[in-house]
């Protein structure tokens, strides 16, 4: 049964019609014309536990207006949503006890305080029991490497100090599901890796249930077995990465150094670049299985390095928007 379900689930927000033209600031302090925006037209999709999905599109699409209604803050204009069987709206605080969050913009956390102090409040929130708080304060600590900063004041805390520490308060009451927006927005290579393999490990360990919404395709690749794609309020793609790369990607790339400098030709690849003995073959792999076109490259040259590259996830979902007509 899934865990996260919704069906046909619309939000329509109401914002006044803008005016143009001689008096159009007296004119829209008086007007009644609104307009409707769609912020959301009618999603469905059903999440079961222990999934990590990647919940993508460009600015505007819906995303967050979504992850609200999951969480409670918004209600819905139409359709139906229910988040471990209950309906976020409707029982906000027992949504809320399922639920962790993390928006990678904003803290949850207290400023002024301590991070430990932060902790606590949260422990005292939720009525974590004493030995489970003190157990999971431990675990978070060691995982997270915060031992350093706990007593620092979350103002003073780095980007990266930070995130690691509104991870930890998220995940403090031992939350069944976890929604995490641009949660390494900001943050540099080796601070996003160590946040990457806390999600991937929290996902493994516990079987948490992720929503990750992200405009870091490196989040993406690293994490996601599954994506949703939207746009406009609409789902349009929902499944895993392999057969979306398939389809708006077929080809691979295959990069040969070879030992002395020749123009090469091998049936079922095509030459992209030549410089010196380096090449650079594109191929379609349903077609040329790799295996095949390196043993037609090594029987016909000396070669002394090879690397095939997968397409770019950034690229095959560029590709995606542009094919339906959305420049995104
Ligand atoms: N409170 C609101 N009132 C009016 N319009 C809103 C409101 N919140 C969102 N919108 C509009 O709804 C649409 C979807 O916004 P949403 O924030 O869900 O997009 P998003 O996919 O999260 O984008 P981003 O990647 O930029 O965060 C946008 O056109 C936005 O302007």
């Amino acid at each position: 049964m899934p865990l996260i379900e919704t069906r046909a689930l619309v939000k329509e927000f109401r914002r006044l019609r803008p005016k143009t033209g001689r008096f159009a600031t007296v004119r829209k302090l008086f007007s009644r014309d609104y307009e409707a925006i769609r912020a959301v037209d009618g999603i469905d999709f059903a999440i079961e536990p222990g999934e990590l999905v990647g919940y993508l599109g460009p600015n505007g699409a819906g995303k967050s207006t979504t992850i609200k209604m999951l969480t409670g803050i918004l209600t819905p204009t139409s359709g139906d949503i229910e988040v471990a069987g209950v309906v976020p709206y409707k029982h906000r605080q027992r949504n809320a006890r399922n639920i962790g969050v993390v928006f990678g913009q904003r803290t949850q956390l207290w400023w002024d305080l301590p991070l430990i102090d932060s902790f606590k409040l949260i422990g005292k929130l939720y009525q974590v029991p004493k030995a489970k708080y003190a157990e999971n304060v431990e675990r978070f600590t060691e995982l997270l490497d915060m031992s350093s900063f706990l007593d620092t004041p979350v103002r003073q805390l780095s980007l990266g100090q930070r995130m690691r520490g509104d991870l930890a308060a998220a995940m403090l009451y031992e939350p069944p599901i976890l929604y995490l927006d641009e949660p390494t927005v900001g943050l540099d290579v080796i601070a996003k890796e160590r946040i990457r393999e806390f999600i991937a490990e929290l996902n493994a360990d516990t079987g948490t249930t992720i929503i990750l919404t992200t405009h870091d395709m490196d989040d993406v690749e690293r994490l996601c077995r599954r994506l949703i794609l939207i746009d406009h309020g609409l789902v349009l793609y929902d499944g895993p990465v392999g057969p979306l790369k398939e389809k708006y990607s077929p080809h691979r790339e295959l990069a040969v150094q070879l030992t002395h400098p020749a123009d090469v030709e091998v049936p079922g690849a095509e030459v992209v670049s030549h410089e010196g003995g380096a090449v650079r073959l594109s191929f379609d792999p349903t077609t040329t299985p790799v295996a095949r076109l390196i043993a037609e490259i090594s029987a016909r040259y000396e070669i002394t390095d090879l690397s095939v590259s997968e397409p770019d996830l950034e690229d095959v979902i560029r590709k995606m928007y542009a094919e339906r007509g959305d420049t995104g």
